[in-house]
C-alpha cells in the first residue's frame, strides 16, 4: 500500500531535555514520554525532577533518569551522562533552560549579561557537542532542537541580553547543521511567542501587556503548551528528517506582522 506518513513515534530514543520540569521544557517531556522516547531530564531542583519521573513513570512505560544541575555545570552534567551512556544513550536533546532579567540596555551589568549568557547559551553548545560526539562514536542519526524565541529574529521590549542569546541559538543551529549533517545529526530551533509559564508569569498579568500582544499576533492569542510541544516532537520525530538548520516561529503569526 502506498504510504506517505511518516512516524512521529520516539519509542527506542532517549531524549535530554533541560529545564524539564516546569513550563516549555515541561510540556516538551511528557509529550516525548507520550510518544514513547526514554527521558533524561535536566534541572536545578532535586524534588522537581524525583516528581516529574515518578508522574511519568506512572503514566507511560518509559525510562526515566535525572540530573539536578545548573545548566552552566556542564561537566557536572556530562559526567553523570557518563555514567549512563551505555543504558542511556542520547538519540535527541533539548536545549531549552532558559531565564531572562528585563533589564533596559541603558541599564544591563555585567552580573545580568553573565548569568543570562551563560544559561541560555553556554550548556545548549556544550551539550548539543557531548551528545554529537557520542552519536558519531556510536555512528547513529540525533535530533538536536534548542528552544530560541521570536525574539531571536525581531526586537521585543524584554532586554537585550536575551534577545542576544536567542538570535545566537539560531546562528549556532545554522552553523552546527552544517557540520554535522554528515554525521545525520539533525540541528534546529524553535522560536516562541508567549506561553503561560513561570517565565512569563508576572507579564502575562499585565491586562495590558496581554492585549499589546494580541494586537501584534494574526492569531490575537498567547500560545497553549501542547502548542509547543507538537513541533518539538515534530522536530524530535523522524517526519523531520529532510529538516535542518531551520528555526520554526511557533508565534500565532506574530513575526510576519504584516500591516
Ligand atoms: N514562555 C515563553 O513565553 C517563552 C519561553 N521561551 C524560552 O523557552 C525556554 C523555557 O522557558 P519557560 O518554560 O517559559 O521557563 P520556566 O522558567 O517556566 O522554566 C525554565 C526551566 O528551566 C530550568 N532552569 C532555569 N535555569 C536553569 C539552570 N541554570 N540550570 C538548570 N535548569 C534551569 C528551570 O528549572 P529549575 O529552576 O528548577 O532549575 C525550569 O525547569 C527558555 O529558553 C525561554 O527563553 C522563549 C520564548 C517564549
Ligand atoms: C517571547 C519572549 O521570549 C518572552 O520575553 C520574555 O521576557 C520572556 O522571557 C519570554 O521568553
Amino acid at each position: 500500500m502506498e504510504s506517505y506518513l511518516p512516524s512521529f513515534d520516539l519509542k527506542g530514543k532517549t531524549a535530554l531535555i533541560t529545564g524539564a520540569t516546569k513550563g516549555i521544557g515541561r510540556a516538551i517531556t511528557i509529550a516525548y514520554a507520550e510518544a514513547g522516547a526514554n527521558l533524561v531530564i535536566v534541572s536545578r531542583s532535586e524534588e522537581d525532577l524525583s516528581n516529574l519521573k515518578t508522574q511519568i513513570q506512572n503514566d507511560y512505560q518509559v525510562k526515566v533518569v535525572y540530573v539536578a544541575s545548573s545548566v552552566t555545570d556542564i561537566s557536572n552534567i556530562t559526567s553523570k551522562l557518563d555514567m549512563m551512556k551505555e543504558t542511556m544513550p542520547i538519540d535527541i536533546l533539548v536545549n531549552n533552560a532558559g531565564m531572562n532579567i528585563r533589564s533596559e540596555a541603558l541599564n544591563v551589568t555585567e552580573e545580568e549579561w553573565s548569568q543570562i549568557i551563560d544559561t541560555n547559551m553556554k550548556s545548549a553548545l556544550f551539550l548539543s557537542q557531548y551528545v554529537a560526539r557520542n552519536l558519531k562514536e556510536r555512528g547513529a542519526k540525533g535530533k538536536i532542537i534548542s528552544i530560541s524565541s521570536v525574539g531571536g529574529v525581531t526586537a521585543l521590549r524584554t532586554g537585550v541580553v536575551y534577545a542576544m542569546t536567542k538570535a545566537a541559538l539560531i546562528q549556532m543551529t545554522k552553523t552546527l547543521s552544517l557540520e554535522w549533517g554528515k554525521y545525520g545529526i539533525n540541528v534546529n530551533a524553535i522560536g516562541p511567542w508567549y506561553f503561560p509559564t513561570a517565565l512569563t508569569e508576572e507579564l502575562l498579568k499585565n491586562e495590558q501587556y496581554v492585549q499589546d500582544i494580541v494586537d501584534r499576533t494574526p492569531l490575537e492569542r498567547i500560545g497553549k503548551l501542547e502548542e509547543i510541544a507538537g513541533p518539538a516532537v515534530f522536530l524530535a520525530s523522524d517526519a523531520s528528517n529532510y529538516m535542518t538548520g531551520q528555526a520554526l516561529m511557533v508565534d500565532g503569526g506574530m513575526t510576519i506582522y504584516g500591516f
